[in-house]
């Protein structure tokens, strides 16, 4: 399906929109159906049924796309899947984050520091997908440690296990598309949150399945913004494009 793009500026004073004096969402509820609409294509892309695997790594990174992981993660332990997730650079500047962390140990989920044994679970047999909630729309190379060392593991394992990327891959320039000269992911699954940013248009067609998330804008508002609402079937949190 043909779709289309919105610039990272622009993405970005829509967001500030959202969560301005008018409209009034918070980050906490963006970030709440960004995490659940992520989990919803995690479920209808790796169901338990056909795959048998409920194992699922999710790598969280230091600002608001790791915080979409954290709330993924939570979900995909409420949809029965076992999620483990690898949260290397926790951010204390934002008390939400921790709480997300609380809300995990609650509900059984493993969350791993810096010197855990990761990549055990980036091979495991039992890992259906990886989830890559590393960086989002804010992302500015060259890649800092230890995330430049990360993403080459998930790009070593990428043909192996399925990597899931949160709303814009890793490592990725949100307009232009993969870096040249780095390692660059290739996804088999991008989630786009709110509306795709150009970096979409360079997903290689026929490896990576592309859905946008986070339901939380009226047709209105999408048009002043300049692109279609999308046509989300019934009550689905995301729609495949
Ligand atoms: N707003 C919305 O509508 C919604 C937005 N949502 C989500 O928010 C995401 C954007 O979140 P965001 O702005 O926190 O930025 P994000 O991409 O997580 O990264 C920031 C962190 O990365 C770091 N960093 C940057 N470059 C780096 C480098 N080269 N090497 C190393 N580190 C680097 C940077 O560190 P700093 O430069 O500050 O030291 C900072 O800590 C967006 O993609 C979507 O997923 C949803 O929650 C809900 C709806
Ligand atoms: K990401």
């Amino acid at each position: 399906m043909a779709f289309k793009t919105i610039s990272a500026q622009l993405a970005a004073k829509l967001d500030q929109e959202l969560m301005g004096p008018e409209i009034g969402f918070t980050l906490q509820q963006l970030m709440e159906l960004a995490g659940l609409s992520v989990a919803q294509a995690v479920q209808k892309q790796y169901p338990i049924s056909i795959y048998q695997k409920r194992q699922i790594l999710v790598v969280a990174g230091p600002g608001n796309n790791g915080g979409d992981g954290l709330v993924c993660a939570r979900h995909l332990a409420l949809f029965g899947y076992q999620p483990v997730v690898y949260y290397p650079k926790r951010s204390s500047k934002i008390e939400f984050y921790s709480q997300l962390v609380r809300q995990l140990d609650f509900f059984g989920v493993p969350v791993l520091g810096s010197d855990d044994k990761w990549t055990h679970y980036l091979t495991s047999p039992e890992t259906v997908c990886i989830v890559d909630a590393i960086f989002g729309f804010s992302f500015k190379p060259p890649m800092r440690e230890p995330f430049g060392s990360i993403v080459s593991e998930l790009v070593k394992v990428q043909n192996a296990v399925p990597i899931v990327s949160v709303d814009i891959p890793t490592g990725w320039d949100v307009d232009g598309g993969p870096v040249a000269g780095t390692d660059s992911l290739a996804p088999s699954v991008l989630v786009s949150l709110t509306v795709p940013k150009p970096c979409a248009n360079k997903l290689q067609a026929g490896r990576t399945t592309h859905f946008v998330g986070g339901r939380f804008v009226s047709a209105s508002f999408a048009k002043k913004f300049g692109f279609e609402p999308f046509p989300y079937p019934f009550t689905d949190q995301v729609l495949k494009l």
